[in-house]
């Protein structure tokens, strides 16, 4: 520990006696093959880096060109396709060993919402008021962090938000607020393209997306009298049911918009 004396108003002088220095990093003569393995490993993680880092940038560089390309509507739009989406997903994770799956998925989430942030961020308004963080977070895993995501209360007013084409809304599927009967009504320019919360989804997401941009698979119908069972025609499986009408899911390949009450898909 260094002293100090001050011996008279004008002289100083300080003293260090010199600690006992522990020696933490091993001399560059004696590093061991362990150390020598890991940075082997480091290297070669960091030349796998430099190969990414070149192709994501070559990946966001052809999506801003693809935005350019597609037909875009005069107007606020959301350049979201779910169709393209859901078939580079599949594909990846049809690629991917199958231990591999559950991080290849997310990985090419973040990837694909990062190349449609090339195109423009994506606006995502969520209305969940019974589990806000659940849809929430099913919203955050299916649009990336690319996503500007805003909480809010009022599903009525998110449906005429995305109506405007100024974005996408996650509405929650509950008792509070059947929004979802307005899909046949005054939000038929919208259509449901996902739902989140497992099998039996406990939110959908909404958007004017094209009807012929909808993922392939499981129809989500509006429709009124419907008993969600085996009526006969096709097979549903029921969310909800409001005065009547009811929301369900089918396997059958139904158009939107025709007179089953098909109103989207969510693959
Ligand atoms: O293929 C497109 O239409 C794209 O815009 C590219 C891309 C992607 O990054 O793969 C990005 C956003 C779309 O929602 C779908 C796919």
């Amino acid at each position: 520990m260094p002293s100090i004396e001050i011996e008279s108003p004008f002289t100083v002088s300080i003293s260090c006696t010199k600690p006992a220095l522990q020696q933490v990093w091993p001399a560059a003569t004696d590093i061991s093959p362990e150390h020598m393995a890991l940075a082997a490993l480091r290297h070669e993680i960091d030349q796998i880096d430099d190969d990414l880092l070149a192709l994501f940038e070559r990946r966001l560089a052809i999506a801003a060109r693809v935005g350019q390309a597609k037909d875009a509507p005069a107007g606020p739009h959301v350049k979201l396709r779910p169709d393209r989406e859901q078939a580079v997903l599949a594909r990846m994770l049809d690629r991917a060993r199958p231990d591999n799956r559950e991080a290849v998925g997310s990985l090419w989430r973040q990837i694909v919402g990062w190349g449609l942030a090339r195109q423009g961020r994506i606006k995502v308004q969520v209305w969940s008021p019974v589990e806000p963080t659940r849809a929430f977070d099913g919203a955050r895993l299916r649009f990336g962090a690319a996503a500007d995501m805003r909480a809010v209360r009022d599903p009525q007013a998110a449906l005429a938000w995305a109506a405007e084409g100024h974005g996408v809304a996650v509405l929650a599927v509950n008792a509070d607020d059947a929004w979802w009967t307005g899909l046949r009504r005054e939000w038929s320019m919208l259509s449901v393209f996902d739902g989140f919360g497992g099998e039996t989804p406990t939110a959908l997401a909404v958007g004017r997306i094209d009807p012929a941009a909808l993922p392939t698979g499981r129809r989500v119908i509006v429709d009124a009298g419907g008993d969600a069972g085996d009526g006969g025609g096709i097979r549903r499986r029921g969310l909800a049911t409001h005065h009547g009408w009811t929301l369900s899911l089918t396997d059958a390949n139904l158009p939107v918009g025709g007179d089953e009450g098909c109103v989207g898909a969510i693959g």
